[in-house]
């Protein structure tokens, strides 16, 4: 079933002889329960996309509907319950709060949520209950991004976004994370959108799309979908 229909995005930016189409009559849709990688140089219109898709922006013309929801002329204040029902967002340098422990940090999400998956189940799904006193200093930056997961996770959302989401982290830590990223849409059916600059997480996607001076340039089904643990990152 189709999770996510874009169709005919446009997003400019400036006018005249700075005018910019960040997203030029885009089209795109993606499965429920499916890994999307989507890759492009810089300024191909990733983040302006992902910005869409998560309901951070609107787009000038063109039409968004995600699980059945016409994003696309919603009020700001709908917005805001779309992301909050919806979405999760991972990004590449986990915003956490510093001054909340990392059980804490996932709680203030999971207080505002409609219908949140039990904490233990995420702080085991993400083995990190081991440091769910610690704070996020007292972290490495995979074990920071593992709870930056989980807070996307707890309010059990529809679909994760993940913007860089191991541009900060080396081989290893990139490679652990991943996999956990995986084990969510295993465990929990999430539908992951990975947004990258690194070809070699393409591997563990259902559906690698590329972009391109704000048009969709590739779209392709990955025949030949590795585990994130096979990455050759
Ligand atoms: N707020 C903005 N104001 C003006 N131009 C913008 C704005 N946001 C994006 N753009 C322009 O839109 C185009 C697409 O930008 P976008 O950030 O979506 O690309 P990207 O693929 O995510 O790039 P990167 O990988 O460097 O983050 C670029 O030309 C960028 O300069």
């Amino acid at each position: 079933m189709e999770l996510i229909s874009l169709k005919n995005a446009v997003k400019k930016y400036g006018s005249g002889e700075n005018e910019v189409y960040a997203l030029n009559h885009a089209e795109l849709t993606i499965e429920e329960g499916k890994i999307c990688v989507i890759l492009g140089p810089s300024g191909s219109g990733k983040s302006t996309l992902l910005n869409m898709l998560g309901g951070l922006d609107s787009l000038d013309t063109g039409e968004l509907t995600v699980a059945g929801r016409k994003v696309t002329g919603l009020s700001q204040d709908e917005r805001t319950d779309y992301r909050r029902e919806d979405v999760g967002f991972v990004f590449q340098f986990y915003n956490l709060i510093p001054d909340l422990t990392v059980e804490e940090n996932i709680e203030v999400v999971a207080d505002i949520a409609d219908n949140p998956l039990d904490l233990r189940e995420v702080l085991e799904a993400l083995d990190i209950e081991k440091y769910r006193r610690r704070f996020p200093a007292e972290l490495s930056g995979g074990q920071q991004q593992r709870v930056a997961i989980a807070r996307a996770m707890i309010k059990n959302p529809r679909l994760l976004l993940c913007d860089e989401l191991t541009g900060a982290l080396d081989t290893k830590a990139s490679g652990q994370v991943l996999k956990f990223v995986e084990k969510m849409n295993d465990q929990f059916g999430t539908t992951v959108v990975i947004i990258t600059h690194n070809e070699a997480i393409a591997g563990m996607a259902d559906q690698i799309v590329r972009l391109k001076d704000g048009r969709i340039s590739g779209n392709f089904r990955n025949e030949h979908r590795l585990r994130a643990a096979e990455l050759a990152l």
